[in-house]
């Protein structure tokens, strides 16, 4: 077996009596694209502070491709480009001399066929001479990506990249990142989008006052959690809940089933108990109802 990109053994962090991290165990393979959720404050970030060696965890081990972050912490850090939430720079640099200076962190010199590259990539060469502080939030964000990918990390986390980004740059970095992971790189994302975690995602980790509870592939988690739905807007609500169905905040009445077959019948014995159906819609089952399932259930 090869060894994983992240592992992470029985963490805790305390900050005070707050718990951020209450004994997370988790392992994530070479090549994955993994999703990391959780509700504001669930110990996201701290997480991954910890696997930058930025935060020293209370108790338990981390290691970023076989590295210990503590013990050997360069290594670690060398194997790792974090993206981090929020933007902090220097606003007197130019982008890129703000990349060179990240590479020398690294001890890396001459580094500007690949700096121009990533530039390229993320649509940036065209901001490469102007100051920090002259850059839109959206690009700088996209700064913050080319800066933790300067030193070529196979291991890449990024917390919240999208926030605050709009729909074509997001696009387009997530087109990037794609192509990132298909190139090899291990890809750990945080986000409150949940519909870009199911699409992008393979595998997810839910975390929530600092415990993971859920870690399955997102198609498991999708079939194991949610169902199919069929939403009805009626002249007899009474009767459409008699039936089983649940009311919802808007008026409609939600019926849960795991086959469409199943949709027929429900229809059938609405019309024979007289509900009188004005509207219908199906719903799919998405993450974002796993999501609330398991926040309310745990
Ligand atoms: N330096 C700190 N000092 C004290 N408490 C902290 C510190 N950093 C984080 N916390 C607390 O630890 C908990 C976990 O915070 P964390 O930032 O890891 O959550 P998160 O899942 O990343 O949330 P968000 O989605 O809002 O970014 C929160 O209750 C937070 O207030």
């Amino acid at each position: 077996m090869t060894m994983p990109a992240i592992r992470v053994r029985a963490v805790t962090k305390n900050y005070g009596a707050l718990t951020a991290l209450a004994g997370v165990d988790l392992e994530i393979e070479q090549g994955e694209f993994f999703g990391l959720l959780g509700p504001n404050g669930a110990g996201k970030t701290t997480l991954i502070s910890a696997l930058a060696g930025l935060v020293r965890p209370d108790s338990g081990v981390l290691e970023i491709m076989g590295h210990d972050v503590v013990s050997d912490y360069r290594e670690a850090r060398r194997n790792l480009g974090v993206v981090p939430q929020e933007l902090v720079f220097d606003p007197f640099f130019s982008v890129r001399e703000l990349l060179r200076i990240q590479s020398g962190y690294f001890g890396i010199r001459n580094n500007d066929d690949w700096i121009d590259e990533v530039l390229a990539r993320l649509d940036l060469s065209h901001k490469a001479g102007a100051n920090m502080r002259t850059l839109s939030g959206g690009m700088k964000r996209r700064v913050l990506v080319a800066q933790a990918l300067v030193h070529r990390p196979p291991v890449i986390v990024l917390d919240e990249p999208t926030a605050g980004v709009d729909v074509e740059l997001r696009q387009g970095l997530w087109q990037f990142v794609r192509e990132l992971n298909r190139d090899g790189h291990t890809i750990v994302l945080t986000t409150h989008y949940l519909e870009e975690a199911e699409t992008l995602c393979g595998r997810i980790a839910m975390l929530k006052a600092g415990k993971l509870v859920a870690l399955d592939t997102t198609d498991n988690l999708l079939r194991r959690f949610a169902t199919h739905s069929l939403r009805v807007n009626v002249e007899h609500t009474e009767v459409a809940l008699a039936l089983g169905g649940r009311a919802n905040d808007d008026g409609w009445v939600e019926f849960d089933f795991d086959s469409y077959t199943e949709v027929e019948a429900v229809l059938a014995r609405l019309r024979e108990a007289g509900a009188g159906l004005r509207e219908m819609a199906l719903g799919e089952p998405d993450l974002e109802r796993v999501f609330v399932e398991l926040m309310h259930r745990v």
